[in-house]
């Protein structure tokens, strides 16, 4: 095996969409030997190994991580600690632990305190991803162009950031680092409380029963656009509102007042508030476009 590689042996622990889509995206690019899948369904990590996002699989966590340089966790938040707590006894010392969760105080404040000084942890979240999950949803090209944040801790090995951070770059991300608590608060803002309104809306008009019909049938574009979102995995997203609580109850709250200024605006039939409302809102979404 070549000595250029930036990762020689790779363990992904969940091949699903960010697992698989990072194996691609460094596959492309040169950066990993041999890459070794680990899951739980034996027809998932088959389907990888035929795509060509594994080279082989185990469904031993020992066997998987045993020899590997870098172990990428990618199963559901609230797993991750426990898989670290897995695999931990067969983890070479220098071996580097990163992570693509989409929640962070929770999860290193799991993992860090089980590892060993020798055994190094850089705490990632690739702002990426669809409605998707599983191998067959995973592509080379999901994390071009996109954000990756890495939240070092003061236990975070220099050595292994910058590793991390350059394996990111390569998969065609552009890294950004900040504290875990102001990514968690973050993302509750632009992830996570998006997705908690989509799943809402969707019970909502699909509870709709004023006629003996399903009326979600009806649904165009703006419903199907907005919504795509609540098709997302009911377990990743149980995970992120159990892990994020805090956070994503300040942002559920911030919400609440917003639609029910908006909701008062209606009741009263007031144009001029509703425009001013819908027009400040229309500037600041052009604004990121
Ligand atoms: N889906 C998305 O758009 C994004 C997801 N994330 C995060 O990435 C992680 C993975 O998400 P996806 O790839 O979308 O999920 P996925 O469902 O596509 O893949 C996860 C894989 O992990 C396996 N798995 C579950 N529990 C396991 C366990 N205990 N041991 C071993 N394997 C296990 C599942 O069988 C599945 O194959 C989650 O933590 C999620 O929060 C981060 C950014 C975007
Ligand atoms: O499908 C979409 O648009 C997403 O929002 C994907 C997503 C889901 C979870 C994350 O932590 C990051 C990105």
């Amino acid at each position: 095996m070549s000595d250029h590689l930036l990762i020689k042996r790779m363990a992904i622990m969940g091949v699903g969409l960010i697992g698989g889509s990072l194996a691609l995206a460094l596959k492309e690019a040169g950066a990993v030997g041999e890459v070794i899948g680990c899951g739980r369904g034996k027809p998932n990590l088959e389907k990888a190994v035929e795509l060509g996002i594994i080279d082989r699989y185990t469904r031993d966590p020992r066997e998987a991580v045993a020899d590997a340089d870098l172990i990428f966790l990618a199963t559901p938040v609230k797993t991750l600690g426990a898989v670290v707590e897995q695999c931990l006894p067969a983890i070479k010392a220098g071996a580097i632990i990163t992570d693509g969760g989409s929640v962070k105080a929770e999860v290193v404040r799991h993992i860090e305190p089980l590892l060993p000084d020798v055994i190094h942890f850089v705490p990632g979240h690739p702002i990426a991803g669809t409605e998707q999950s599983g191998a067959e949803a995973a592509f080379a090209g999901l994390y071009r162009g996109k954000r990756c944040i890495l939240t070092p801790t003061a236990k975070t090995d220099p050595q292994a950031l910058a590793l991390i951070e350059q394996m990111w770059q390569l998969a065609g991300s552009i890294v950004v680092k900040m504290p875990m608590d102001k990514h968690d608060r973050i993302l509750a803002a632009i992830s996570h409380l998006p997705h908690m309104v989509a799943y809402s809306l969707v019970n909502a008009v699909g509870s709709y029963d004023h006629y003996e019909e399903n009326i979600l049938e009806y649904s165009a574009g703006g419903f199907r656009d907005f919504t795509r979102i609540a098709s997302s995995d009911p377990t990743m997203w149980r995970d992120i509102a159990e892990t994020n609580r805090e956070a994503l109850l300040e942002m559920m709250e911030q919400f609440e007042v917003f639609f029910a200024e908006l909701k008062a605006d209606v009741a009263a039939g007031d144009g001029d508030k509703l425009f001013e409302f819908f027009l400040r809102s229309k500037q600041m979404r052009d604004a990121i476009l």
